[in-house]
């Protein structure tokens, strides 16, 4: 019997979801497991590993038992990731020797600010096309190695692998056969040199990081190896895609050229355009990117990382109790004419793209006693779209390119509120697909064309269907003076600093 689905499993920070994707692109069906967050101090957040390998072996059991599909009826896996979460595990035992570090940790910053005191921010952009953060994976590695006991000399003796999440699980889920990343990870992790697209001594010197714990690097889309039957459901199932979830969601929207662009708008706000087989330096703050490596060739992207968006909306639920969900906070900003001069900056874990001040915390401007909490919530909503503003306007200014229109995802793109002043605040039309799970669908394309469920990327760009468009409606004098108004409240929060000692 033809194989009629692909398997696609987006591990993301909060949750793990698998899907089943078919030939037209349609989501079959769709299994979601959340796992712990851990926080050991403030603003350091871990994961253990071993519950993530569980939550993806979870979600792809109760997939395929609800759905009746048999591991045989799968023509392939595609995998797409949280990013820079770095994992280090014994090759011989295939455990962990610490828990995962998260992109969002904080936990490394002294290592960082030790390597740009020595001035090493020029050469680390020009190969990486990153910028020293405790965002990447390199600081976190040298963490590991500094606080876990021995961890430095057993990695230099080739007993430790380091991976980000998918070089864990494809090692895994092959039963420990395989050990090995792909360009867009890579790409993550301040170590890899995105022109020359190799581990880079220099990098790898500075950080006295042991090449042996490297993964080999694949491309994005090529049949990987094969799951081992005594991991994976008794059956030996290509794996066809390796992404970066960010990356496989500009896939997943057919951004395929330069100039394209996507938002997703989840825990954080991840702002990538396509920049074809250019990578494009950033001088406004952004990230240059390896969007996906594919038959050898590799294309680019630029990239606003935002770090909280859709987490603001978290906040207001869980921590001031003014929401029960978080869908109510449309009906609520709705039901206001204007924040009423309210702004929020959600400097929560400080400021992401394009300002990179780690040391920033959260503010609120503009409260009077008229304030009411549908101000605050429609505040928060619109911070979202006042830093995707930001990040657009440094994408056009380094890539000399205006923006069409910006195609959308993620769990918080469903608010109307939110999806209109986005589109008023860029002026340009916002296009929300029918099929919003784009991290995971990309990851599927990615595999299914590796492995000859489709043919190619213009019958893939032919399957993207758009949900609704917003178009722009705001008049350019109030765009103007509300985003003024934005600009002043970032300049203020970023003055108060009270305590800079580094979490
Ligand atoms: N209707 C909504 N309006 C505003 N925010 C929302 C809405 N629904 C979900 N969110 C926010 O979106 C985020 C979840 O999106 P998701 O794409 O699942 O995130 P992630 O993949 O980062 O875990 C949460 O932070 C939640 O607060
Ligand atoms: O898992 P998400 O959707 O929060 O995405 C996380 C990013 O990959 C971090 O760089």
């Amino acid at each position: 019997m033809a194989k009629r689905y692909i398997l696609a499993l987006d591990q993301g920070t909060t949750s793990t979801r698998a899907m089943l994707v078919d030939a037209d692109g349609r989501v079959a069906g769709i299994a979601q497991r959340e796992f712990t967050q851990i926080y050991p101090q403030p603003g350091w957040v871990e994961h253990d590993p071993r519950e993530v390998l569980a939550s993806v072996q979870a979600t792809v059991a109760e997939l395929l038992t609800r759905m009746q599909v048999e591991p045989g009826d799968l023509a392939g896996i595609g995998i797409a990731n949280q990013r820079e979460t770095t994992v280090i595990w014994d090759r011989r035992t295939g455990q962990p020797i610490h828990n995962a570090i998260v992109w969002q940790s904080r936990q490394s910053v002294a290592i960082c600010e030790r390597l740009q005191a020595d001035g090493c921010t020029p050469m680390v952009r020009a190969k990486t096309g990153l910028l020293i953060d405790a965002y990447f994976s390199a600081s976190k590695i040298r963490w590991l190695l500094d606080h876990v006991e021995g961890a430095q000399s057993r990695a230099e003796r080739g007993e430790l692998l380091f991976g980000t999440m998918e070089s864990w699980l494809v090692w895994n889920l092959t039963g420990g056969r395989l050990h090995v990343s792909d360009a867009s990870n890579a790409a993550r992790t301040l170590l890899y040199d995105i022109h020359r697209r190799e581990w880079d001594d220099e990098l790898l010197r500075l950080l006295n990081v042991p090449r042996a714990m490297l993964p080999r690097i694949c491309p994005c889309s090529g049949h990987v190896g094969d799951t081992d039957p005594a991991r994976f459901f008794g059956a030996a199932v290509p794996i066809g895609g390796l992404a970066g979830d960010q990356q496989a969601a500009l896939f997943g929207q057919a951004c395929f050229e330069p100039g394209m662009a996507k938002n997703t708008y989840g825990t954080g706000c991840f702002m990538l355009m396509h920049t074809g087989a250019q990578a494009v330096p950033s001088r406004h703050g952004l990230l240059t990117t390896i969007a996906w490596e594919i038959g050898g060739e590799v294309e680019y992207a630029l990239e606003g990382s935002i770090f909280v968006a859709g987490a603001v909306v978290q906040w207001l639920r869980d921590g001031l109790r003014m929401l029960e969900r978080a869908a109510d906070s449309q009906a609520l900003a709705e039901s206001v004419a204007s924040s009423d001069g309210v702004y929020l900056v959600p400097a929560f874990v400080g400021l992401g793209a394009p300002y990179w001040r780690s040391e920033v915390r959260g503010a609120m401007f503009g409260i009077t006693r008229g304030t009411r909490r549908e101000h605050v919530v429609r505040a928060a909503l619109e911070s979202m779209a006042y830093q995707s503003r930001d990040v657009l306007a440094a994408m056009e200014a380094d890539a000399g390119i205006p923006l069409k229109e910006l195609r959308a995802d993620g769990g918080a793109i469903a608010n109307d509120f939110l999806a209109q002043f986005q589109s008023d605040m860029l002026d340009v039309p916002l296009l929300r697909p029918k099929v919003q799970e784009t991290t995971a669908l990309g990851a599927a394309y990615l595999a299914g064309l590796a492995l000859g469920f489709w043919e190619s990327r213009t019958q893939v760009a032919r399957l993207w269907q758009v949900e609704r468009r917003f178009e722009p409606g705001m008049a350019e004098a109030e765009r103007g003076r509300r985003y003024r108004g934005w600009q002043a409240a970032v300049q203020a929060a970023c003055v108060f600093t009270p305590d800079r000692t580094p979490m």
